[in-house]
């Protein structure tokens, strides 16, 4: 397979979509280690796997329908596998392998067949104390844009993922990239302050636009340069309550293809009347409890 990822959006031809089966149960509240599944235990609606293989599968068919081809990790038993996004990820035509937090380590054992088909030699793995999550990570052309967390406290947040050291490695991997590091706002149980991973906040769509979370940033100046390279009339900005419900996750098939929520009415609306975009609905309530949700759950391989 030739690995091949410039952008967000450019037309999908492979994708690793993340595994429903055999989730395990929900944790405990001093288990969890991000804000929304820690909310969801906290107020008892975390969701079960039924509803999860569902939602997942009505995703898979809409990926199928636009001639994606989508491959799988294998099952783990009861471990939670829904979250394709942050194992590893693609720039260009070289798979990062992530230095994932270590509650989810075995996840990357499920990918030992799709690693051997990207072949070693495609393949970076990074030093064990460079933290980082694809979740965290945005190829979009000559830009690599990455959420951090410079605070000294980094390491008492679990939902600190990608740290200052992963950046700079990135930058010898990747030195014609301009990489533009982010500070993400954090809080391990607040959803709605905290955010998890920068595509929590922050995602683009089309050829030139994107959707973003203001307060989702540490340095509003990080916000105004995103404002600055995507110009003001191309953003659609999302409120705290759309920021919880995770709007700017959707997942991009082509810029003019995005798969959304069916319950983001007001973004969907955006896309197809404002922007022009074909928004193919998908149910995803019972993931979004998880901290994840469309982008989250996909890994690209190919986009043409
Ligand atoms: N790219 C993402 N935003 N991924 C969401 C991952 C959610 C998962 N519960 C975690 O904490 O790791």
């Amino acid at each position: 397979m030739k690995l091949n990822i410039n952008n967000e959006t450019g037309m999908l031809k492979s994708v690793v979509l993340g595994m429903p089966h055999s989730m395990g149960n929900a944790h405990t509240l001093e288990e969890s280690y991000d804000a929304k599944s820690y909310h969801s235990i906290y107020n008892n609606i975390y969701p079960g796997e039924e509803a999860i293989v569902h939602e997942m599968t009505e995703f898979e068919k809409i990926l199928k329908k636009y001639d994606v081809e989508v491959f799988r990790p294998h099952i783990i038993e009861d471990y939670n596998q829904v979250f394709a996004r942050d194992v590893a990820f693609v720039i260009e035509d070289k798979m990062i392998i992530s230095n994932i937090i270590p509650e989810r380590y075995n996840e990357q054992d499920a990918y030992r067949k799709i690693f051997a088909r990207v072949g070693w030699k495609k393949i970076i793995n990074l030093p064990d104390t460079a933290h980082i999550e694809g979740g965290d990570v945005i190829v979009w052309n000559d830009f690599l844009f990455v959420g951090t967390c410079f605070s000294q406290d980094y390491r008492n947040f679990k939902t600190a993922r990608t740290n200052e050291y992963a950046i700079e490695v990135l930058k010898d991997y990747f030195p014609k990239k301009r990489v533009i590091d982010l500070e993400l706002i954090k809080n391990d149980t607040d959803p709605f302050t905290g955010v998890l991973h920068l595509d929590c906040t922050f995602n683009p769509v089309g050829t030139d636009k994107c959707i973003i979370y203001k307060e989702g940033f540490v340095d509003e100046s990080d916000y105004r340069l995103l404002l600055d390279i995507f110009g003001e009339e191309n953003c659609f900005h999302v409120t705290k309550q759309e920021m919880f419900e995770m709007n700017p996750n959707i997942f991009s098939i082509s810029p003019e293809i995005a798969v959304s929520d069916s319950s983001f009415t007001r973004l969907n609306n955006h896309l197809r009347n404002e922007w022009g975009m074909t928004v193919e609905e998908v149910p995803y309530r019972e993931i979004s409890k998880m901290g994840g949700l469309l982008r989250c759950s996909t890994l690209p391989l190919v986009r043409e």
